[in-house]
């Protein structure tokens, strides 16, 4: 996928405003110049941001139209992906979780300069987010699909939906959770990359939890 394509695929799956665009064109440039100061992309990946990094996240969020009404809550954002461009493209309230110093002063930098007043960061480690349902839930390049569920649990209830882009593993990586965590689970192939995917999941417990319960 071009840049050009990757801006058209965002054309064509979403009904964005110019004031959107803008922000968008803003977002990636504050991105790209925080990378003077911050590690927050793959170096490698600073001339595809808008197929890599924007797409990859917004490709997300058709996967939730089946979701409850609430919070979206997003795992280790990091420099906003998929976080600020959900809260880009939707009105839904956003809490970004993300426990390293420099970067919660990004995000919360942003939410400023981009106006995101239906967005919150929360600066600190996932575990310690207060429990919660959210509706959704992402997370990418966070933690291992174990150690992510184990971490987040408490933030969920059997209606969240769960939306984890997961690489090339994706299949092994779930099936490698099975045997601590059952749920309804099905694996979407990414549209930035044809041997990615994105995992998507409900009725998230832990295989232990129920045993006893
Ligand atoms: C590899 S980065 C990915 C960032 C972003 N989601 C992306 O796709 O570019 C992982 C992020 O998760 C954060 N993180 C890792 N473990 C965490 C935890 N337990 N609680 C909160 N943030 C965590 C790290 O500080 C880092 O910013």
């Amino acid at each position: 996928m071009t840049e050009d394509d990757a801006r058209a695929w965002i054309a064509n799956h979403f009904d964005v405003s110019r004031e959107t665009w803008e922000k968008l064109d803003r977002y990636v440039a504050i991105l790209l110049a925080e990378m003077r100061v911050q590690n927050l992309i793959a170096e490698s990946t600073r001339p595809h941001i808008w197929a890599r990094h924007i797409v990859d996240s917004a490709q997300l969020l058709p996967l939730t139209a089946e979701a409850a009404d609430g919070r979206w809550i997003d795992l280790g954002s990091g420099a906003g992906l998929p976080g600020i461009v959900m809260a880009l493209l939707m009105d839904r309230p956003v809490l970004m979780v993300e426990s390293r110093r420099k970067r919660i002063d990004f995000l919360s930098g942003l939410l400023e300069e981009l106006d995101l007043a239906h967005a919150a960061v929360f600066g600190g480690r996932v575990e310690a987010v207060p429990a919660t349902a959210a509706a959704i839930i992402s997370a990418r390049a966070y933690a291992p699909l174990p150690r992510l569920f184990e971490s987040a649990v408490h933030l969920a209830d059997e209606k969240t939906l769960w939306v984890l882009p997961k690489g090339r593993n994706a299949q092994n990586e779930l099936e490698a959770a099975r045997s601590a965590w059952q749920g309804a689970f099905h694996v979407e192939q990414s549209v930035t990359d044809a041997d990615s995917a994105i995992i998507v999941a409900r009725s998230v417990t832990s295989v232990r939890r129920k045993g006893r319960g």
